[in-house]
């Protein structure tokens, strides 16, 4: 759980501090306000990871230089600190050296967001990366393997376009590809499995329908890295890149046995995106023995109310739940037990329950 949460010069928040409630809460506020930023600062603070940037930079507020962003999660007091100098991690007032050190004491998310649609009509790319956000936060030598990995693959890519053969530089990478890749194989196909029981049945119990979903974890190095980089060796000299590997795996969704991209409706497939996100937490909750918090932005709007309600009923009713809204008419005045908070040009305060029909 996260108690507290205090944020300088991030995004549009010049400052903020705010308790937080065990049940979680719901910021309401027009477009533009900063209610996504909150989220996006918990994302951070837990997982070092903003959902829409890919640096810390994006996150500086305008004018500022350097940005922070603090919180008393699972009774530890998480600090972070970006500017000049690069990124400056503490917990409970103690410099942390590395990220990992980091994220094995900081805490577990599931977000979900608009945009979660893409990973049953987008590309690989965007499923590989549910995965890897996923896989690091249930396996402590993920994130680095994959780095390792990505190091490896775009040095060996530069030497693949390279006209003169370096074939001792090549087998070096080779082999780091080898050990880094057979390592995110395994464990992309362990949480593959766990997820996909736990999918099938959210689908069904949000659709309310006996809609049938399965996935399918398509390995990028069919028969192990080794034998699957042998075998292409021929293929990548004429294409100048590496063709095999986890950088080329894919997890295929089926609903009904059709691939999920081609036959379902749109309101199917962000039901199946919203499976996939429950998913994540329950297979968390299983692997990890915690409670991940739930950031939810903005998801509502898009639902039909039966989805709506269906989504409200099926999140875990023990954990730690914030949601981000324009409206809280959906809401069906469900909201009693709810803290509710207005958010509006960059500050929070309490949302007035006079105000929720506006
Ligand atoms: N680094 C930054 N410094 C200052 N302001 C920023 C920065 N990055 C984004 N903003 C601004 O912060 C404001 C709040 O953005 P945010 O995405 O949190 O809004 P929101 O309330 O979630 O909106 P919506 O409902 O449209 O999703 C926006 O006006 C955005 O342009």
């Amino acid at each position: 759980m996260i108690k507290s949460l205090r944020l300088i010069d991030f995004r549009c928040f010049a400052t903020l501090s705010m308790e937080l409630r065990d049940r979680g809460g719901i910021f309401i506020g027009d477009n533009a306000q900063g209610k996504t930023s909150i989220l996006e600062a918990i994302c951070v603070l837990l997982r070092l990871q903003s959902p829409r940037a890919k640096s810390m930079r994006p996150l500086v507020r305008f004018e500022a230089t350097g940005a922070g962003v603090a919180g008393e999660c699972w009774e530890q007091e998480l600090t972070i600190r970006y500017g000049r100098g690069g990124v400056q991690l503490g917990i409970d007032g103690e410099e942390v050296s590395t990220q990992n050190q980091y994220l094995a004491q900081s805490g577990l998310i599931v977000w979900m967001g608009n945009e979660d649609i893409e990973l049953v009509r987008g590309s690989g790319g965007i499923r590989r990366h549910y995965l890897d956000f996923l896989c690091s936060q249930l396996d402590l030598g993920y994130r680095r393997a994959l780095s390792r990995y990505r190091r490896a693959l775009k040095a060996r890519n530069v030497l693949l376009k390279d006209p003169v053969s370096r074939e001792a530089e090549l087998d070096a990478y080779t082999e780091i590809l080898i050990e880094h890749g057979d390592y995110l194989h395994e464990v992309r196909q362990r949480i593959v499995a766990m997820l996909e029981p736990r999918a099938s049945e959210a689908q069904s119990n949000i659709s309310g329908r006996d809609e049938i979903l399965s996935l399918q974890y398509v390995a990028g190095s069919e028969g192990g890295m080794r034998e699957a980089l042998a075998v292409s060796r021929e293929s990548e000299r004429r294409q100048r890149q590496t063709l095999v590997g986890p950088h080329r795996d894919d997890v295929k969704i089926f609903i009904h046995g059709m691939p999920a991209s081609e036959f379902a409706s749109e309101g199917q497939q962000r039901t199946i995106a919203l499976a996939l996100k429950l998913a994540q937490g329950e297979a968390i909750e299983a692997d990890a023995g915690k409670v991940p918090i739930y950031l939810l932005d903005d998801i509502f709007g898009e639902l039909d109310p039966s989805r709506r309600n269906a989504l409200m009923a099926h999140l875990p009713v023990g954990a730690q739940k914030f949601i981000t809204t324009t409206s809280v008419d959906w809401l069906d005045g469900g909201w009693g037990e709810w803290p509710l908070y207005r958010v509006c040009d960059g500050k929070v305060s309490k949302w007035e329950r006079d105000n929720s029909v506006e």
